[in-house]
């Protein structure tokens, strides 16, 4: 069994509509429920400022501070975590110019919010997931990257190094300054960061993949991942190999990237396709509740393997989940979320939704911005 991550004490000052809120927690699941816009997605949110990033709806960090504050706003939590206990502050100051998050472990400041991995992992779904399946490549591609950095924090470093690499050779070539020096520089870097990318992301669905096919079957199906997009048919070679293949890709590419304003080769293209195991079937062809499905399943595979591999249970958030399962998948769910050995956080309208997760879970109830038992 894993060792458990739980918080025991979260509080905001100026986070969303909360004035300022703090929640004792014992170390089981936790259950939010209240009318819509009442602040149940927004308590979500603010723990999912305990890992790095903009959280759970990629904020703006000013829109976060609440409006009419007249600071920032503030995250605190004590979380007994991978290292052990850790109180967690995190949260914008408010002198209006540079708005970047702030971090404090144990009340000493940090550089980098990378620092949380090593406390633990978050991982969430909400509604707004809900049309991974069916839209843009790049929300799957920031999904698949979410799902590596959980487990690999360099991974985040690696593709903020390559974005910026692509952006000056994008910019050379735009500028019509074809310097075969320069711009090789450029795409060595680029060559070795974009498949430093390209394996990472793969190691990582090659351990889900393997992780799936060992687990029991479940009410929810079982999630087929594939890469595709880039070096799709190079991709047994080794990494070595592969670098020389990208580079000569860029290489022979400059003209037609001048023209087309883009690099069109490279790990940015990546997209992450999903099929419906037991069906055989794309996720984009399934039904929305059969996505929906699916998305909980690989969800819930990902915590697992977060579990296994790191020895913690990561904290899961789980935005609206019980609203459209029936109540014999609502049970299962539950029974799945509470063996994963972690805590979790879950909200919804109606409490009588909960029920089956009976002493399992700890009940509050979330009304503008107040919270209470
Ligand atoms: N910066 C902010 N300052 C003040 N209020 C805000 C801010 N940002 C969002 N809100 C408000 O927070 C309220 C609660 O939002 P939240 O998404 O948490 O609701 P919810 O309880 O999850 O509702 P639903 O059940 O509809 O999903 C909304 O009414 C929204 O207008």
């Amino acid at each position: 069994m894993p060792h458990k991550t739980s918080l025991s004490t979260l509080k905001l000052t100026d986070f969303r509509n909360y004035a300022g809120v703090s929640l004792a927690l014992d170390d089981r699941h936790v259950v939010l429920t209240g009318d819509n816009g009442s602040g149940k997605t927004n308590l979500l949110e603010a723990i999912s400022f305990l890992s790095p990033g903009r959280g759970l709806r990629r904020a703006v960090l000013s829109d976060v501070t609440r409006v009419g504050a007249s600071g920032g706003f503030s995250v605190f939590a004590d979380v007994d975590g991978r290292e052990g206990e850790v109180a967690i502050g995190t949260g914008i100051d408010a002198d209006g110019e540079t708005v970047a998050r702030r971090l404090r472990l144990n009340g000493t400041p940090v550089k980098s919010v990378e620092e949380l991995t090593d406390h633990l992992s978050v991982l969430w779904l909400t509604p707004a997931m809900d049309g991974l399946f069916t839209g843009g490549s790049s929300d799957r591609r920031r999904f698949l990257d979410r799902l590596v950095l959980s487990l690999d924090p360099a991974h985040g470093r690696r593709a903020a190094d390559y974005e910026r690499a692509m952006r000056s050779r994008n910019r050379l070539l735009s500028e019509g300054r074809f310097d075969p020096a320069w711009l090789t520089g450029i795409e060595v870097q680029m060559a070795e960061l974009g498949i430093a990318m390209a394996a990472a992301r793969r190691e990582m669905l090659d351990l889900l993949t393997a992780l799936v096919a060992r687990s029991a079957a479940t009410p929810f199906p079982s999630p087929d991942l594939s890469l595709t997009g880039f070096l799709d048919d190079e991709a047994a070679r080794p990494f070595a190999e592969l670098e020389e293949v990208f580079l000569a890709e860029l290489r022979d590419g400059r003209y037609r990237d001048a023209a087309a304003g883009r690099t069109l080769t490279g790990p940015h293209r990546v997209d992450l396709m999903v099929r419906h195991r037991e069906k055989n079937m794309e996720a984009d062809r399934c039904s929305t509740g059969e996505q929906k499905a699916l998305l909980v399943g690989l969800i819930l595979a990902h915590a697992r393997l977060t579990a296994d591999m790191t020895g913690h249970a990561p904290v899961l958030l789980l935005d609206e989940i019980a609203a459209h399962l029936d109540e014999g998948r609502r049970a299962a769910l539950f029974d799945l979320v509470h063996d994963l050995g972690g805590q979790a956080f879950m909200t919804g309208t109606d409490r009588a939704m909960f029920s089956a997760l009976g002493e399992r879970a700890q009940f509050f109830t979330v009304h503008q911005g107040h919270v209470s038992k």
